[in-house]
């Protein structure tokens, strides 16, 4: 649902139809609720005429009649509010139901996006901004009462008083006109200034997501001091906007507070005016009911001064998640949750024999000051070509930097390269069938705040043996015997319960249990964090996991690549040179030096 509103029409359009696009499922209650509280506002509309009825029945000493007025004016209110209560109770229900959807819609689509467009987007960002969105969204959908009440409000009085006097109700008219005039300008202004406050906010917020998600870098380096400076500074930013919509807040209030107060008394002395009989006295109630209907006048102008600006809020906050919906699509993003796979669909045991890339070329986005001063992208691959055979073990080496990570993003169809081809069992192929064979076990080591078998299964009903398996695959099973654990045991934010090598061994066994099935298995550094001893176990056992796959490894600790039967080396997004250990070792001096004792983890 993205928006390109500039006007206050379009925003009330964009803002609608995302309610009704959203409220799928919930739109009888939607139209219910709207009939309910659009009724009951109708028929309180007859309260101050019944209370001046009443009024001059007893200015005129009809105590019988004065009586009927007033049971019928407590009739009709506590009618108004029968019908209100469940339409606020069932616009609740929408207002739930709308951010539900809004919020999946919104992950589904960050989640299906290319890993190169999460690259350059701030996950802090991205949270503020699905959190934003969907609770406006949510306010708008849940206070449709207070639209509906303006717009009755707005309506009345202006046909009652019309009907009472015309002078009056072509006056209050022209009022109403002035004063939205006034509020439209002031509010394009603090809408522009809420857009800036936004975007300061989210900086703030992906700043102190990263401070408090790396506690112990923060705490362990001493940089308390400098990053509260910088949270300060980010926080200043917010400050600016908010400040100037204070200021201006305050001007708009006084000329909406001003004005109304010049309507609603001047509709009363308009009508006295007219209505004065020289030597006769006005009836009270119909100066009552005038005044009634002036006093509503005045408060759906404050009404509407207060709530446009809350609407036009909801409708910037809505708006936040723009760079969402500008996302690259993909198809299962669109299905309801239920009908998505849990894990995207491996082809399991797919008949290829050997893979083939060839002038493989890859670029980093350049952004910021480099991209503004032209320099050209750095990193990426080059040319890169290799063949890949299936049952194979591939150790993937080379200095940092050189594009090891790179190529196994690549190979796993998570980025689709700038150039090249690839060929399977000699038959050119599409990069994307990448994604049905290969899975990739990432660097990062990322552990959630939850069980063990949850970090495994992401609460998928996965079988405790298939469980099992993985954990002892990656030699995790040994971390829960020595600490007395199980599937159950919990495990902290960010694995802080658990040392590195720890946590390592828990996201591996993560990523064999995604892996089943695949006939590519690209694991990037999996075991950096472990003893040589662990390390060379763990290899071991997730090659004869996957015995007909073909498994890449990047690795920095060289003394292991007797276990590999090719060794692949990578400098500068090239591949240098492929081939059997001792071949590659002896053609390449930068292998050599690699190689050599103490330098092995200094390339790490
Ligand atoms: N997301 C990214 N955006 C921009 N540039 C990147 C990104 N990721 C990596 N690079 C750049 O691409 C080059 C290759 O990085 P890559 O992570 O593939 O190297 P590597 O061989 O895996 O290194 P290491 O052994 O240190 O993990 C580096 O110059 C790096 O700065």
């Amino acid at each position: 649902m993205p928006m390109n509103s500039t006007t206050p029409g379009n925003a009330i359009r964009e803002l609608y139809a995302a309610l009704w696009h959203f409220a799928a499922g919930a739109r009888g209650q939607l139209l219910g609720a709207t009939a309910l509280l659009g009724v009951s506002q109708l028929i309180r509309l007859t309260l101050p005429y019944l209370a001046g009825q009443a009024i001059n029945a007893l200015q005129r000493n009809e105590f019988g009649a004065a009586g009927r007025w007033i049971a019928t004016l407590a009739g009709v209110y506590i009618g108004a509010w029968a019908l209100h209560g469940p339409g606020r109770i069932l616009e609740r229900n929408v207002g739930v139901k709308v951010r539900e959807a809004l919020a999946d819609r919104l992950y589904a689509r960050i989640a299906a996006a290319p890993l190169a467009w999460h690259d350059s987007h701030h996950s802090g960002e991205l949270q503020h901004r699905v959190h934003q969105a969907s609770r406006a969204l949510a306010d708008f959908a849940q206070n449709q009462f207070i639209w509906l009440t303006n717009a009755v409000n707005f309506v009345g009085p202006l046909v009652a008083l019309a009907l009472l006097s015309r002078t009056s109700g072509l006056t209050a008219l022209a009022g109403y006109v002035l004063i939205a005039i006034v509020i439209v300008r002031i509010d394009r202004a603090l809408m522009r200034l809420a857009r800036a406050e936004n975007d300061a906010d989210r900086r703030y917020v992906a700043a102190l997501l990263d401070f408090l998600g790396n506690a112990s870098t923060v705490i362990g380096l001493r940089l308390q001091g400098a990053s509260r400076l910088l949270l300060r500074r980010r926080m200043a930013a917010i400050s600016l906007p908010l400040k100037r919509t204070v200021v201006l807040n305050e001007g708009k209030w006084f000329a909406v507070d001003l004005m109304g107060l010049a309507l609603t008394w001047g509709l009363v002395v308009i009508y006295v005016w007219q209505a004065r009989t020289p030597g006769q006295a006005v009836m009270l109630g119909a100066v009552f009911m005038i005044y009634q209907y002036a006093q509503q006048a005045a408060g759906v102008v404050t009404s509407v001064a207060a709530n446009f600006q809350f609407f036009a809020r909801m409708h910037t906050d809505y708006g936040s998640a723009e760079p969402i919906w500008q996302a690259p699509m993909s198809h299962a993003e669109e299905s309801p949750p239920e009908q998505v796979p849990a894990h995207e669909r491996i082809a399991p045991d797919a008949a290829w024999k050997t893979l083939e890339v060839d002038g493989l070329q890859w670029n980093y986005a350049v952004r910021g000051s480099a991209a503004a001063a032209g320099e050209p992208a750095r990193g990426g691959l080059k040319a890169v070509a290799l063949t890949l055979r299936r049952g194979e073990r591939i150790a993937l080496v080379g200095p940092s930097g050189g594009g090891k990570s790179t190529l196994l993003r690549v190979l796993a169809g998570l980025y689709a390269p700038h150039g090249g081809t690839l060929a399977i069992d000699g038959q050119p192929a599409d990069w994307t069938q990448l994604r049905r064979i290969a899975t990739l076990i990432p660097q990062e080591t990322e552990v959630f705040e939850a069980s063990v078998r949850e970090n495994l299964s992401f609460g998928q009903p996965f079988a405790d043996e298939a469980l099992h398996a993985a954990l002892h695959a990656s030699a995790f099973d040994e971390v829960l015997v020595a600490t007395h654990g199980n599937l159950d045991t919990p495990v902290s934010e960010r694995g802080f319960n658990l040392s590195g090598g720890q946590r390592q061994r828990l996201c591996l066994a993560r990523g064999v249990l995604a892996a089943q099935g695949s006939s590519l298995l690209l694991l990037d550094e999996p075991t950096s964090a472990l003893d040589a001893g662990t390390e060379a176990r763990v290899l071991e056992r997730i090659a004869s996991a996957f015995p007909n796959a073909c498994v890449i490894a990047s690795i920095h600790r060289l003394s292991l690549l007797d276990r590999f039967d090719t060794v692949v080396l990578m400098e500068a997004g090239r591949v240098l040179d492929a081939g059997p250990r001792d071949a590659v070792l002896k053609r390449q001096p930068l292998l050599q030096r690699l190689a050599a004792p103490g330098e092995e983890r200094a390339a790490a």
